[in-house]
């Protein structure tokens, strides 16, 4: 594993920080669903999906506003969280965000949205490429909603995302420049060695109305042609691009997508891909993971059909023609009658051989069924659970109490549990808890206790049934912790907290509470940020993981 050097890379860090700058406690901008810190109940006054800006200081730029439907020409700056290139108006100034700008191209650009006082374009033409450009090896890089930068060299993708948590940190968790640089708390981000096949697991959609790039818009569809399994076309809810292989899953697991494809629109099958507008329809998502034979270390499949109604007999040929492929080990049907989009069943029926797979992490084995959260790149899990065990610093003497918030199937606690005294694991999903219990007991740990519940809704007497933890890890997913949770790490006073996020713009709104609280609410922090790590855990793709470690001041 290599490291890149930490601040090699921020060279264009003037911009971003413009429209960063107010975000923090902004109400109004990019409509979000997160929890709110801060009233416990209303809208978190954070963006979610985009860091948006807000208000920008006076200049002759702001004066200007493209209309909608304007057509510009643009300069990429710099990436936001999700990928969306940070774009300035030629001769204003103004910024702009585009999907799939990326740093240094110029292009032409068509406003689509006004929002506040910034406007999201859609690229039409590149005038100049970007930096660092390489070529795409996968044929739909350029329509896939999946990987947004595999045309960006890898090492330039490290350094935006870099540049991204570097940016948060100081602007949404208001830690000083100074501090940073003082302290050396900004590692530098840990790359992935294996950029292509590293996903164990892909969902790919059934739909109605295939997707055609604007090249093909021309084509004329009928009957199954317009059929699509694949991936949603950027924007889209209702539109699949139909997709053969996928570069980041595994080989065995594009056979079998390659096996469904070859087949499943034959109309003596009779299979219908669901429609989301009228809610008709059979199929609805395509789900394959990928674990592994614990004895023989080969690789071992699931598939995982939802459908909307159970119909065993209707996708028995394609059970047939896929439980042939030798690593295919589990066929399961999730059966959900919703009209949402949700591929959790409200049933599961096994279909072939067994209803779970195993995959080895950090020399444990672990059981993952259909719905239950595993890492998704389970090597580079391997380097993300050791950097989380080198930051908890744990003693090793068997003396530790951990609490493992947001433990999901128990994967960090376990890895812990042979070095400290007992490990307390919370979680909202009850399958998972149970998968954490037989993953307990599948590698002879007793000394883990895994408790269903939701850590939005702790009250008062969340703490009375473990003891005071030395360590608390908080693992949570994207809309980050709830103020509910956070007053009470606050009153716990654990000496070390391990904050591991997937969400860069929710984790530097926590630390800023834990560390200097919530003035407006006289909340106080109590804890020292001393050190964060950008992860790659997802090459080609905008997603960031970080592990930040703090300590009781
Ligand atoms: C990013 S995953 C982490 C899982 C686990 N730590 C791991 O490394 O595999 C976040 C977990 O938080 C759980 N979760 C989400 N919201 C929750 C809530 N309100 N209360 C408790 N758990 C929640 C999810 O089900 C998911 O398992």
């Amino acid at each position: 594993m290599t490291a890149l050097p930490a601040h090699g890379c921020l060279r264009s860090l003037a911009l971003p920080r413009l429209w960063l700058r107010n975000l923090r406690r902004t109400t109004s901008v990019a409509a979000s669903s997160l929890p709110d810190p801060l009233t416990d109940e209303a809208p978190l006054p954070l963006p979610s999906d985009d860091v948006m800006p807000r208000s920008r200081p006076a200049t002759a730029s702001s004066m200007y506003f493209p209309k909608k439907n304007q057509t510009l020409e643009l300069e990429c700056l710099s990436l936001a969280f999700k990928g969306k290139g940070v774009c300035k108006v030629a001769d204003t100034g103004f910024v702009v965000m585009c999907d799939r700008a990326l740093p240094g191209e110029r292009f032409i650009g068509r406003v689509t949205r006004r929002k506040g006082n910034y406007a999201e374009v859609t690229k039409l033409e590149t005038i100049a490429p970007h930096w660092d450009i390489v070529e795409a090896p996968c044929e739909y890089a350029s329509n896939c909603g999946g990987c947004k930068m595999q045309n960006l060299l890898y090492e330039a993708q490290l350094r935006a995302k870099e540049q991204q948590v570097h940016e948060l940190i100081v602007h949404v968790g208001r830690f000083s420049k100074d501090d940073l640089e003082l302290h050396n708390l900004m590692k530098p981000i840990v790359p992935c060695d294996v950029q292509y096949h590293y996903r164990n697991k892909m969902e790919f959609s059934f739909g109605s109305q295939r997707w055609l790039p604007k090249e093909f818009l021309g084509e004329k569809l009928n009957g199954p042609d317009k059929y699509a399994l694949g991936l949603h076309a950027p924007g889209f809810f209702d539109k699949v691009l139909d997709v053969k292989k996928c570069l980041l899953q595994s080989d065995p697991a594009n056979r079998v997508l390659e096996a469904i494809q070859d087949c499943w629109k034959d109309p003596e099958l009779s299979l219908s891909p669901y429609d989301v507008h009228s809610h008709t329809g059979f199929l609805k998502h395509l789900m394959l993971r990928t674990g592994r034979d614990v004895e023989t270390s080969l690789p071992e499949l699931m598939v995982n059909f939802v459908t909307s109604s159970y119909e065993p007999e209707l996708l028995k040929p394609l059970v047939e023609r896929i439980s042939s492929f030798p690593e295919v080990v589990s066929i399961v049907n999730n059966v959900n009658t919703s009209i949402g989009n949700t591929s959790v069943g409200e049933k599961e029926y096994t279909l072939y051989g067994k209803p779970t797979i195993k995959e080895v992490l950090r020399g444990l084995t672990f059981q993952i069924s259909a719905n239950s959260f595993f890492q998704t790149n389970t090597q580079q899990a391997e380097v993300l659970y050791k950097l989380i065990e080198d930051c908890a610093g744990l003693k090793g003497d068997g003396s530790e109490i951990i609490l493992d918030l947001f433990c999901g199937t128990g994967t960090i606690g376990l890895t812990f549990a042979r070095r400290v005294k007992h490990v307390y694991g919370y979680e909202v999903v009850p399958q998972a808890i149970s998968d954490a219990r037989v993953n307990a007991e599948l590698n002879g740990i007793c000394n883990t206790t895994f408790v269903q519940g939701d850590l939005n809704k702790i009250d008062e007497n969340f703490g009375r049934n473990f003891p005071k933890p030395d360590v608390v890890i908080s693992d949570p997913n994207r809309p980050g912790m709830h103020m509910k949770l956070i007053k009470f790490l606050l009153k716990l006073r654990a000496p070390r907290i391990i904050y591991v996020s997937c969400n860069p713009a929710t984790c530097a709104r926590d630390l800023d509470y834990l560390c200097h609280g919530v003035a407006e609410r006289n909340i106080e922090g109590c804890y020292e940020l001393k050190s964060v790590t950008p992860v790659d855990m997802f090459p080609h793709t905008p997603h960031i993981e970080c592990v930040c470690r703090l300590e009781l001041r």
